[in-house]
């Protein structure tokens, strides 16, 4: 079933709440055919029926997909800005975040942000270094 909860406030009263629908994944998977075709792209849900006959990439794409996470397949065929701006009226709500999981773009991200920390942490040491260096340096003058 699906299920709303507010997004869009900054929490002050100062923002408009937008309410968002949550959908699990079971229930996006029951609509998986050409009478009723939903896809889930990087964590939205969108309902394309309407969009089936009118897809440029053709039908049979996106009924392979149907029911299920698009995004990979999406993003591998590289769909151009437009396309992009076309999924807004399709978009329907949000998967549910217990449904949500790491994409592989947040896994890079980890990543990084994992060697930024190792480069952070050796700063602090190699100052150091640095600074016994000169002072013994300054010493044997
Ligand atoms: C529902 C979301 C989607 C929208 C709004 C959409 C929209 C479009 C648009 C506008 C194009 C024309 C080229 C462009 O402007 O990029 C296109 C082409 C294409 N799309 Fe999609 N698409 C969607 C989902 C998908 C999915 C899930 C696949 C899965 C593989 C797919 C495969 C393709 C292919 C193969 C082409 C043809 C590319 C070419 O001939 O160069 N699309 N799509």
């Amino acid at each position: 079933m699906a299920s709303t909860g507010a997004s869009g406030s900054d929490g002050k009263g100062q923002g408009v709440a937008k309410s968002v629908t949550y959908y699990r994944l079971e229930e996006v998977a029951k609509r998986n055919s050409s009478k009723e075709i939903w896809l889930v792209i990087h964590g939205r849900v969108y309902d394309i029926t309407p969009f089936l006959n009118e897809h440029p990439g053709g039908e049979e794409v996106l009924l392979e997909q149907a029911g299920a996470d698009a995004s990979e397949s999406f993003e591998d065929v590289g769909h151009s800005i437009d396309a992009r701006e076309m999924l807004k009226q399709y978009y329907i709500g949000d998967v549910h975040p217990n449904d949500l999981k790491p994409e592989s773009g947040s896994k890079l991200l980890v990543i990084l942000d994992f060697t930024h920390h190792r480069r952070c942490s050796l700063r602090l040491p190699i100052s150091l270094l640095y600074f016994g260096k000169q002072v013994l340096l300054r010493r044997s003058y």
